[in-house]
């Protein structure tokens, strides 16, 4: 293992009517909330209603700002900071998806800093405070709920950035399995290909002994893909959302990758995809994702080898690692598709008319993975083996 350090001040509050510690919690951080929301599925559900009884009981003075979009956008992040530093804002509740506390979470930032928040994706400032922000999470996908990332679309220069600081934990985080029963399927499709790629992204590294996060990785992919053909027959099937909301959170807080560099390279292939298509991320990692691996294989195929036989059961027998290794892959990919998850890009009628312009997005930082750098030229052939 590599030395770390491991720090999550996240106040995980999980289960069925947990919703009232908004009672005990919001009060902590003072009267004035910004309320930040998405696009009405909780106006639909009720949780709305139920989110602002709760707060008007404590006192609370709430200022919305509704409307995130899937892929948040800097524009919307902007709104919110100008919301924040106009009515003097104590805590910001995000209630909604990834997309929705991603977008709270750069306002956070944004909120106490002169700047443009833009900055800390660009890497040209550091994060050096922010407004608290509480969460209630409504989808399980990425695990923004207990981490300190977020994703902001620029639409302007058309970049999608993962950026992230000590400051953008969220104090307190709410998750009833319940408020995600109205997640559509496509949705809770794309959320289970999203916390099963986090856990493969820990996965493909290569730090030397590693067996209990291994083993941890591969008991949250084993029980991700025995809930999931039940719960897509299922929607609001309570045990099955428990167990997937329970899993996107460990797939994502950091438990995963203490003592080693996880590789990351796919999400990053990704967001240049979903900055120039506006596609689901869960979508475009579904497809991207076997293809990675399998340009990959070799740089250590007794991983390859370990996840087939451990997470896919192969039968290893008469087969080379090689072959065990490359089973190993389709299997992913079939389960994957099985549940309904697309598996080429032509699934959103994208061609290869915008590879070079995706490879040079993705390119922005230079050479990127851990397990294996990639070069421009890895990721173009990536790119057109996904079509
Ligand atoms: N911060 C991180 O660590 C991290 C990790 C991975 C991905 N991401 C980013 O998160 C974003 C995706 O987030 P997501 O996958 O959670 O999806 P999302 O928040 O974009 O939501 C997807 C859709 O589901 C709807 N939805 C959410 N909850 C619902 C509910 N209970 N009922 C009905 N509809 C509901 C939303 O309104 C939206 O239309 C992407 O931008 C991705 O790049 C962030």
């Amino acid at each position: 293992m590599r030395s770390f350090q491991f720090y999550n001040p996240t106040r995980l509050i999980f289960g069925k009517g947990q919703l009232e510690a908004l009672k005990t919690e919001v009060p902590k951080y003072g009267k004035r909330v910004l309320l930040v929301y998405g696009g009405g599925s909780i106006k639909r559900s009720g949780l709305y209603d139920q989110v602002i009884g709760l707060l008007k009981e404590v006192g609370a003075e709430v200022t919305e700002l509704a409307g995130v979009e899937p892929n948040p956008r800097l524009s919307t992040v902007h709104k919110g900071v100008d919301l924040c530093k106009t009515n003097n804002i104590d805590l910001i509740l995000a209630v909604g998806g990834g997309s929705v506390l991603d977008c709270a979470k750069a306002i956070a930032v944004g909120a106490k800093y002169d700047g443009d928040m833009w900055d800390f994706a660009q890497r040209k400032a550091v994060a050096q405070d922010a407004l608290p922000l509480g969460t209630v999470l409504t989808m399980a996908a990425t695990g923004s709920e207990m981490n300190s990332g977020s994703v902001i679309t620029n639409q302007d220069t058309q970049e999608k950035l993962g950026w992230g600081s000590a400051y953008s934990f969220p104090a307190f985080s709410i998750l009833d399995p319940v408020n995600t029963y109205t997640v559509p399927l496509d949705q809770t499709v794309y959320g289970m290909v999203d916390m099963m790629s986090h856990v493969l992204e820990h996965y493909f590294h290569l730090d030397a002994n590693t067996p209990v996060q291994l083993g941890f990785c591969e008991t949250i992919l084993r029980t991700v893909m025995d809930a999931a053909p039940r719960l897509v027959e299922d929607l609001e099937n309570y045990e099955l959302r428990e167990t997937i909301l329970y899993c996107g959170t460990m797939a994502l807080n950091g438990v995963l990758n203490m003592g080693l560099a996880g590789d990351w390279a796919t999400h990053n292939i990704e967001h240049a995809v979903s900055a120039v298509y506006d596609i689901p991320h869960g979508g475009g990692l579904a497809i991207l994702f076997p293809h990675w691996m399998k340009h990959n294989v070799d740089v250590n195929v007794d991983r390859f080898k370990r996840l087939a036989i451990n997470v896919f059961e192969v039968n290893p027998e008469g087969k080379s690692d090689k072959q065990i290794a490359e089973e190993g892959i389709d299997a992913l990919s079939k389960f994957w598709t099985s549940i309904g998850a697309p598996n080429r890009l032509a699934d959103y009628d994208i061609d290869d008319s915008q590879i070079e312009v995706m490879a040079d997005k993705a390119m922005l930082f230079g050479p990127f993975g851990n397990f294996k750098k990639l070069q421009r030229e890895d990721v173009v052939s990536i790119y057109k083996a996904s079509l």
